[in-house]
């Protein structure tokens, strides 16, 4: 898959000395998705200002389709669309004029311009409100047509800053559906920086993980899920109790709480778990059972306190 964007070694200190991005060397190919997560000054929005051109980079070199921004400025334009992260609309224009408006900027006119108008509303699902003022939706139906704005651009490459900050759940869900239909469009890429960690799970192929201005873990959701060594929590209810209270007598190295009915247990390793699951299965069965295996978003809150430490 052809890259679309390579940052290499990219470091940015501001003026009065704070070092946003250290050394940064981050790659997105047509048809991915990927997540950037760090927590608050990580240097998220540093990285995606020196993406866009409006930062100039200490070091390193950002390059869109090889060719280096700095020398070629043009080349973001025509390849990236942003949505930053603060909801922009006119309030004195309706839907229909602000989708007009900012894809007439773009150099859209006439057939291709109402047709794009269409697929907007359509992708919105804006259709019943296409002639109410903007400042009548609510940020989550805002954020779901400035998606819908930036992909009618059609650009190879789409950053989006926190799309769903601030978005009730079902918007939140319709954002991420719309993002996953991109995927399937094999040229399209999108780098997206985020504090949610489902978001992040549920869409990205690959992420990165910044704290301080350093990358400090890499690679997809499921990898980063094994970076840590993580305990697994076992909580169920026996049908026979008795059977399992003479397991734990038996291997008195098992630790375990009991609350009424429930059992729970913790193990160091997911092996050692589902052996333990087999074994009272069969001796006991389960009425309940729910394992609690290394989650992402674990193993993420964990690699970030660890990095914030160093
Ligand atoms: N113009 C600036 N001048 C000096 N320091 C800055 C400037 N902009 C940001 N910083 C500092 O750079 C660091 C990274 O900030 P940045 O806004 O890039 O982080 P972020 O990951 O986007 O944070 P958030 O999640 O809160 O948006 C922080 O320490 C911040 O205070």
């Amino acid at each position: 898959m052809t890259e679309i964007l390579k940052i290499e070694n990219l470091t940015k200190i501001y003026p009065n000395g704070v070092k946003a991005n250290d050394n940064l060397n981050i790659s997105v190919r047509e048809g991915e998705i990927v997540g950037i997560i760090g927590p608050n000054g990580a240097g998220k929005t540093t990285l995606i200002r020196q993406v866009l051109g409006l930062l100039r980079p200490t070091n390193g070199e950002i390059k869109v389709f090889e060719e280096e921004i700095s020398k070629s400025p043009h080349i973001v334009r025509e390849n990236i669309n942003y949505c930053p992260q603060n909801i922009l609309y006119f309030p004195s224009l309706t839907v229909k004029e602000t989708i007009e408006f900012a894809l007439k900027f773009k150099g859209l006119k006439n057939e291709l311009l109402s047709q794009k108008v269409e697929e907007v509303l359509k992708g919105s699902e804006l259709e019943n409100f296409k002639n109410h003022a903007g400042y009548m939706l609510s940020s989550g139906m805002m954020r779901l047509l400035l998606l819908n704005i930036a992909i009618a651009r059609d650009t190879p490459l789409l950053i989006l800053d926190e799309p769903t900050a601030m978005v009730d759940v079902i918007s939140k869900t319709r954002i991420w559906e719309r993002l996953s239909q991109l995927r399937s469009m094999k040229n399209k890429a999108v780098l997206i920086a985020s504090h949610d960690m489902n978001e992040v799970k549920s869409l990205c192929d690959k992420v990165y993980i910044i704290v301080r201005g350093k990358i400090i873990a890499e690679g997809s959701p499921e990898e980063i899920s094994t970076l840590m060594k993580m305990p697994v929590e076992i909580t169920f209810i026996p049908f026979d109790e008795e059977k399992v209270e003479k397991v734990f007598e038996y291997e008195k190295s098992l630790g375990f709480k009991k609350e009424y009915n429930v059992f729970n247990v913790i193990f160091d390793e997911l092996n050692k778990g589902i052996n333990f699951i087999k074994e009272v299965n069969e001796l006991a069965g389960f009425k309940y059972l729910e394992l609690e295996a290394p989650s992402f978003e674990k193993t993420v809150v964990k690699l970030l306190e660890e990095g914030e430490k160093k």
